[in-house]
Formats: structure tokens, sequence, C-alpha cells
């Protein structure tokens, strides 16, 4: 069974007046609970001052993306290394906003993923579909090829998290039902079991990420292979991002 993982993704949003926020979700976490690791990726500009507000608490920070390289002439970049010089554990990679405004491919994540590794962090693979590909029933395969092109390929099962965003759902309210949601994880299990061995498979976790709130979080986070979240919106405010910690399994 994987550990559960509640992560919040703060995107492009918080200033230093945001770090009450942090914070609060320290203080309130405290050693957090057996089984259930909490993590905000926060902008770089913020990551190491989240660092210092979460010590000496379970809350864990993280980065948002990162350069394939370790440093060098890459103007406005920030690599791996740097993200765990600040005190991140995690990073993000290939999330949809990135893909879309970056043109980042399946080539790029999965070497992002692989710098990531790298500098000892623990990298989080987005995946997920268009309207469009769902509309035309391309849902499983496509996800399935993210998977294949998005994985390093020295990547062990232990090293990595994934987490499942349908595009749709993302910052529109629309979250996915809880059967679409259960259809595309275990698909996306059986993969990395075709490819990991179907119990190293078991021990990733799989986040779903899409308009998750505390309204709507405890049924999803009680889907079978369902291992936590990845919270955009509502992990800007402490009291909703605990509110859903609290659901998780
Ligand atoms: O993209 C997301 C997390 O990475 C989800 O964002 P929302 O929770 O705002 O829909």
């Amino acid at each position: 069974m994987a550990r559960t993982l509640i992560a919040g993704n703060w995107k492009m949003n918080g200033l230093k007046e945001s770090l009450g926020e942090i914070r609060t979700v320290a203080s309130e976490l405290g050693n957090g609970r057996e089984g259930v690791e909490v993590l905000l990726c926060v902008p770089a500009t913020l990551l190491a001052l989240a660092a210092e507000a979460a010590e000496g608490s379970a809350l864990k920070v993280g980065g948002e993306t990162c350069h394939t390289a370790a440093s060098g002439a890459h103007t406005g970049d920030i690599s791996a290394e740097m993200l765990a010089d600040a005190g991140a554990s995690h990073v993000i990679v290939g999330h949809s906003e990135r893909r879309m405004d970056h043109a980042e491919t399946n080539e790029t994540v999965a070497a992002q993923a692989e710098a990531a590794l790298r500098a000892g962090l623990t990298p989080i693979i987005c995946i997920g579909e268009s309207l469009e590909q769902r509309k035309a029933g391309e849902t499983l395969g496509f996800v399935a090829s993210q998977i294949e092109g998005s994985i390093p390929a020295g990547a062990d099962a232990e090293q990595i998290v994934i987490a499942y965003e349908p595009i749709w759902a993302i910052g529109t309210g629309e979250v996915a039902s809880v059967e679409q949601i259960d259809e595309v994880h275990r698909a996306i299990r059986a993969r990395l079991g075709e490819r990991f061995g179907p119990e190293k498979a078991d021990l990733i976790p799989l986040l779903y990420g899409g308009s998750m709130k505390p309204d709507n979080a405890g049924e999803i986070l009680a889907v079978d292979d369902v291992n936590g979240g990845l919270i955009g919106g509502a992990s800007l405010k402490a009291a909703d991002f605990l509110a859903i910690y609290a659901q998780a399994k």
C-alpha cells in the first residue's frame, strides 16, 4: 500500500504575507499523522522562507518545476539542486500548465524528474487528459502514453509520485466523478504494474488533482487507488488545506 500524500500547489500565487498560512498549517499539523505526508509546493521566491516556517513540524515544502541541468547559463531557471538547497523535499514536474505554457514534452518531464532524483528530491509527475481527449474516448490511452514517456528510465517505484490531473477539472470547479477517477487510477496502477511489477507499483502514491475542496475531498480520497491529492486553489488557505488533510485516509 502506498503512503498518502496531501500536497498543495500554490502555482503563481503567494507573497511574503502568505507565509502566515504556512505557519498556521505547520502549527496545526504539529508532528502530523502516521502514514500521511503533507506538502506545500510554493513559488521559488517563497521556498526558503516556507521551509523556515515549516521547521519543527511535519509539513514539507517543495518546488513547482525544475531545470534539467544542475547549474549553468540558463537565465531565469532554477535547478533541482537549488530547490533542495532551499529546503525542498519534492518538486512537481510536468504540470499541464507547464506543458502548455512552456511547451514541455514527456521527454522534458522525464529529464526534469531525473534531475529531481539526482538532487535527492521526490518528483511528482503530473499527467492528465484534455476535455477533447476525454470526449474522444482517448483518456486511458493518452494517460498511458504520458506515463510511458514521463517517468525516467532509471527511476525506482519508491522514488516517484504520480498525480492524475484531468485538465478540464483544474481550476474550473468541475471535479471528476468518483467513477472517472476510479477508472483512470486503476488504469494507471495497472500500467505501473507492467513497468515495475505489481508489488512495487502498489507503493507509488497516486494523487488526484482538479478542483479538490474540503467538501469533495472525503469521497475522492476514499477511492481505492487514490493515495492523496494535489490541491491548487484550496491549498492557499490554511483552513481549507487542513480540512482536506483531516479527511485523508
Ligand atoms: O492544478 C491543480 C494542482 O496542481 C489543481 O488546481 P485546482 O485545485 O485549483 O483545480
